[in-house]
């Protein structure tokens, strides 16, 4: 499914935490890309990196040292972001999807998806129009109107994918996204983020310790201390 420009390249990325005897390096070296369509795991033990790799590919994060190539840009290289609107690229650029869904409490379904696409620049008809067709294609639409506090946990989490997705990111990252689910709905996500990495050529990177979705990935990167095994 690889294409020849990657989405995400990740050159020999070092990040560490603090310094002298208080410095800890989370990431000791790593490298990787993903293509356009690919789904990708991301797994390993607890403090081994995983979310670290997250944070610097959605550039919330800088690296300590190291490259960040994004849909064939350069973003951040000789120790700095090379994009003066971080903000604007990730609006543009990258979906997120979380496992406590970070949904806003006083929004209902639709204006959760509306805002986001308000923020990049739609007016307020076409967002919810937009929002509405999200949440029909992911099938919650019944419930638009509903607060997160009203949905079930599998409902909330299909929202927030709506919402993760209401940009057509090219880069979707998820952390632990089917954690919460039982088994089924953990295979519908997951066959939710397969569409959309197939129709959006999207590249999706997974944080998971799910045994229910291991064998649903393209291709697992492992993180052990900081490295890539
Ligand atoms: N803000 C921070 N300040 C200091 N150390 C940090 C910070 N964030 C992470 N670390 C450390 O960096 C290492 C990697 O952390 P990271 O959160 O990336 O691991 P993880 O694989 O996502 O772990 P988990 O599965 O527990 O979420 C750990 O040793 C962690 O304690």
């Amino acid at each position: 499914m690889t294409q020849a420009a990657p989405l995400i390249r990740f050159a020999d990325v070092k990040k560490h935490y603090g310094e002298g005897t208080a410095r800890v390096d989370a990431l000791r070296g790593v490298s990787f890309e993903i293509g356009a369509g690919e789904v990708v795991g991301l797994r390993g033990p607890s403090g081994s990196g995983k979310t670290t790799v997250l944070n610097i590919v959605g550039c919330i994060l800088a690296p300590s040292e190291g490259e960040l190539t994004l849909a064939g840009a350069a973003v951040y290289a000789g120790g700095r972001w090379l994009r003066p609107d971080l903000r604007r690229l990730r609006l543009e650029t990258i979906g997120f999807i979380f496992q406590f869904h970070n949904l806003l409490p006083f929004l209902t379904s639709t204006d959760n998806v509306a805002l986001v696409l308000q923020l990049a620049g739609a007016s307020a008809g076409t967002a919810r129009r937009r929002a509405g067709e999200l949440l029909d294609y992911l099938d919650v639409g019944h419930r638009r109107d509903a607060f997160p506090s009203q949905l079930s946990g599998g409902e909330a989490q299909r929202v927030a994918i709506a919402r993760a997705l209401a940009n057509r990111p090219r880069i979707i990252l998820a952390d632990e996204p089917t954690a919460a689910l039982d088994s089924q709905r953990a295979q519908v996500v997951m066959d939710l983020l397969r569409q959309v990495a197939l129709e959006q050529e999207a590249a999706i990177v997974v944080v998971t310790h799910d045994d229910k979705i291991v064998d649903r990935f393209d291709r697992v990167l492992e993180l052990r201390d900081g490295l890539l095994v």
